[in-house]
């Protein structure tokens, strides 16, 4: 059974088998749910808005908490929930759509053994590999928050680097083919630039995304009292890009906020007509 908010979103569930309901408050017989929301707001609202899934639930169930959000809110979200009497996994997600389409994304938990085994079937089917972390909530939201770091820098970077390869008048598929093979790949540079290279920004994850996840970086730090100068200047262009109109868009369209500013040619259909 799944729940989404917009239309097409459950016609999509059906249509691959499932069932849909809109509203949060219809999973109430459920025992184990899974919260895979853009961030903390929409957790809040899915769990106790006025359509809240929370009160509902039967005490003993156990509710899956995926979408990225900062340790603290986990951590929180954990206690109001065990007030409830409901346990919680706090279980971040990485791999992105494909790897969610497939069932096997990497799962960052923690939370107690109890709720380790309830969840079982469930993350067998979502995940290739689960991380068992701890046992209480914050610590899975700790871990990704560290992916998330690395990946938006990695994301920035790649970006860069493909703006410098084209400006430097190189061909952008024989860039992507020989860094793939070199030193300076990343998971990120291999998966990302073939968007660009397609010119097809359609939103696998949205450069929204990417600001949500490196200003929770910013503020983690910053509540720490722990610099991020690289993160903060890869959370810039990601600001940056979304300033211009390109939130919704694939995260990989960062490098048009370098087309901007440098007039750079990005693969035929990539062209933002309002860059060079
Ligand atoms: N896209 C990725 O590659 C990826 C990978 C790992 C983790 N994440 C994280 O996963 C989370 C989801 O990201 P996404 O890219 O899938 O976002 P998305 O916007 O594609 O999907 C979120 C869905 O939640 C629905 N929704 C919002 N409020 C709701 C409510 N109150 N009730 C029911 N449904 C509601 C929206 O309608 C939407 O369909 C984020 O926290 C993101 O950071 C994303
Ligand atoms: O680890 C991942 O899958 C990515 O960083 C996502 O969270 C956002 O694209």
């Amino acid at each position: 059974m799944g729940c989404d908010i917009i239309e097409q979103a459950r016609q999509a569930f059906e249509a691959g088998g499932g069932r849909s309901v809109a509203l949060p408050s219809d999973l109430a017989d459920c025992h184990v749910v899974v919260v895979l929301v853009v961030n903390a707001q929409q957790v809040e609202s899915v769990l106790f808005g006025e359509q809240g899934l929370a009160r509902h639930l039967t005490p003993g169930s156990l509710v899956i908490q995926c979408a990225t959000v900062a340790p603290a809110f986990a951590r929180e979200l954990g206690e109001r929930l065990g007030s409830l009497g409901l346990a919680m996994l706090d279980a971040p997600v990485s791999g992105g759509a494909a790897k969610a389409r497939s069932g096997e994304l990497s799962v960052m938990a923690s939370g107690d053994a109890g709720a380790f085994e309830k969840a079982e079937p469930v993350l067998d089917a979502m995940a290739a590999t689960v991380y068992r972390l701890g046992d209480s909530a914050g610590v899975g939201s700790s871990m990704k928050l560290v992916n998330q770091l690395l990946a938006g820098v990695h994301i920035a970077t790649a970006a860069e680097a493909m703006a410098l390869g084209i400006r430097l008048g190189l061909d952008p598929e024989t860039v992507y083919e020989v860094i793939t093979h070199s030193a300076g790949n990343s998971w990120m540079f291999e998966n990302r630039v073939p968007h660009i290279l397609k010119g097809d920004y359609t939103p696998l994850s949205a450069v929204d995304i990417f600001v949500k996840d490196l200003n929770l970086v910013h503020e983690t730090g910053r509540d720490l009292a722990l610099p991020t100068p690289v993160a903060s200047s890869a959370l810039q262009q990601f600001t940056a890009a979304r300033g211009a109109g390109f939130g919704r868009e694939d995260d990989a369209a960062v490098i048009k906020v370098y087309q901007r500013l440098s007039g750079i040619d990005l693969p035929a259909a990539a062209n933002d007509p309002e860059g060079a």
